[in-house]
This record gives structure tokens, sequence and C-alpha cells, in this order.
């Protein structure tokens, strides 16, 4: 395949997605049959009111939930078909995830929450301390790297859990309300960030957020809304 078409590939795709969860008798459709193609490069920001299922299409997207219907491409894979160990360590390989807690452990350094996800596929500690020391100094943390999540800032931590979902290289990341708990100049760092890593390394990203200043500053804004993904005109 020539680099162009490899370009144009999708790196992650979603096919007639649908969810309902069930609650005894009742059963609530959250997701009706969505369409999603991200390429390498791409930015795309979801965006929809609180229960509009915004968390669920990202879990579904991340692998971390199973869709009542449709599929989850990653990288041309069908996630659904995989068997959990290769779905773990295929998801592990091709995609980063940003809690809106971020979940760092806590009993961890900085460095060694970064480290991790390269640890849990295997490299020896040498390797991974050499990959995300350079990832910590990149999120502007370096001075940090001794430091643990409780003696950070909420920004810091955030910074600390982008660079853990860096570390191994993902072709796409997966952001729940990035900016969240961060104050406007903390999330502007965070949005030029993201502008830089998708354009050097050509990483995708999808950000799900309730910030419309950082959605429109993304190639694409979708609005989830009754079950349903609409691509938004710009602003
Ligand atoms: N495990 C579950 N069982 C039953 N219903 C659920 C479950 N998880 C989510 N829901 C319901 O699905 C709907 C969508 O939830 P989801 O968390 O995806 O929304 P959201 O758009 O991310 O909301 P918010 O912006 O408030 O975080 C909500 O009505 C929620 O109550």
């Amino acid at each position: 395949m020539s680099p162009k078409s490899l370009e144009r590939q999708a790196i992650l795709e979603c096919r007639g997605l649908s969810k309902t969860y069930t609650e005894g008798p009742q059963q609530v459709q959250v997701l009706q049959s969505i369409d999603l193609h991200v390429f390498p490069g791409d930015r795309l920001a979801i965006i929809g009111s609180s229960g509009s299922g915004k968390t669920t299409l990202l879990n579904l997207l991340a692998g971390l939930d199973v869709a009542s219907e449709g599929q989850v491409l990653l990288a041309g894979q069908d996630l659904a078909q995989m068997k959990q160990k290769p779905r773990g360590l295929w998801r592990n390989q091709h995609l980063g995830f940003v809690y809106q807690f971020h979940h760092l452990l806590a009993e961890l350094s900085a460095l060694e929450n970064v480290m991790l996800p390269l640890l849990i596929r295997g490299q020896s500690k040498d390797q991974a301390q050499a990959a995300a020391r350079p990832l910590l100094a990149r999120v502007g943390l370096a001075a940090r790297a001794d430091h643990k999540p409780a003696e950070l800032s909420g920004g810091e931590r955030q910074r600390v859990a982008l660079a853990r979902a860096l570390v191994g290289q993902p072709s796409c990341v997966l952001m729940d309300e990035p900016t969240g708990n961060l104050d406007q100049h903390t999330a502007a760092e965070v949005q030029s960030l993201i502008q830089e890593l998708a354009e050097q390394s050509r990483i995708a990203f999808v950000l799900v957020t309730h910030d419309l200043q950082l959605a429109a500053q993304q190639h694409q804004i979708y609005q989830l809304n009754q079950g349903c993904l609409a691509a938004q005109s710009r602003p």
C-alpha cells in the first residue's frame, strides 16, 4: 500500500454502532446506528448534552464496552472478533486514552505512571524510562518526574495522563473531557500540544467535551443528540 493510501485508511472506524442498556424490565437506547471515520492527524470533538451518550460512545470506540449492534474497527481489526488478550494488546498498541479524572496510580511517581503502558507491553524498565522521560519533558513536567500524583496540580496530572496515553506511540488518542478540570491557561496548553502532535506525528484525537471553545479548535465537531451523531458546520 502506498503511504498516501495508508494515510486515507481510517485508524478508527465505527459502523452502525448502537447501544442499549437494560435495567431490569427497562431498555434505554443510548446510541443508534452511529458511523464515524477517524483518519491519521484528525482532531474531532464530540459534544452533546449531559446524558447524551458521549462517554458510552468513547468506551465503545476504545473497546472497553460491547456494542448492542455494529462494529468498531481499530487499525482495520474488528475489536469484537478478537479474544480478550490480543484485543488488549492491539488496543495498547494503537490507542491512548485520557480519562476525565486522569486515573493515575497514586503510589507511583509521574515518571512511573508514564512508563506503565510500556512495562505492560513487556518492555524493560530502562526502555520504558528512556521513552517516558522525553514525553514528560514534552508536556513540561521534566522537573516533576519523581512527584506522586497527590503532589501535582490538576493540570499537571492531566498532562501526565496525556504523556501516559502517548508513550506507546498510539495512532489515535481518545480523551474524555481533557480540559474539564483545567484553568483556561492550562487548557490552552493542552490544546496546543494536541495540535502539535496531530500535525507533526499524525496522531488522531477524538475529544469528548462540554468545552465549546476547545471543540471549535478541532477540525470537525460532531453533536450527539437523541442517540444520533451529526457533523456540525463550523461556527
Ligand atoms: N451502565 C449503565 N447502565 C444503564 N444506563 C447507563 C449506563 N451507563 C450509562 N447509562 C445511561 O446512558 C446515558 C448516557 O450516558 P453517558 O455517560 O454516555 O452520557 P454523557 O453524554 O457522557 O454524559 P455526561 O456529559 O453527563 O458525562 C445516560 O442516560 C446514562 O444514565
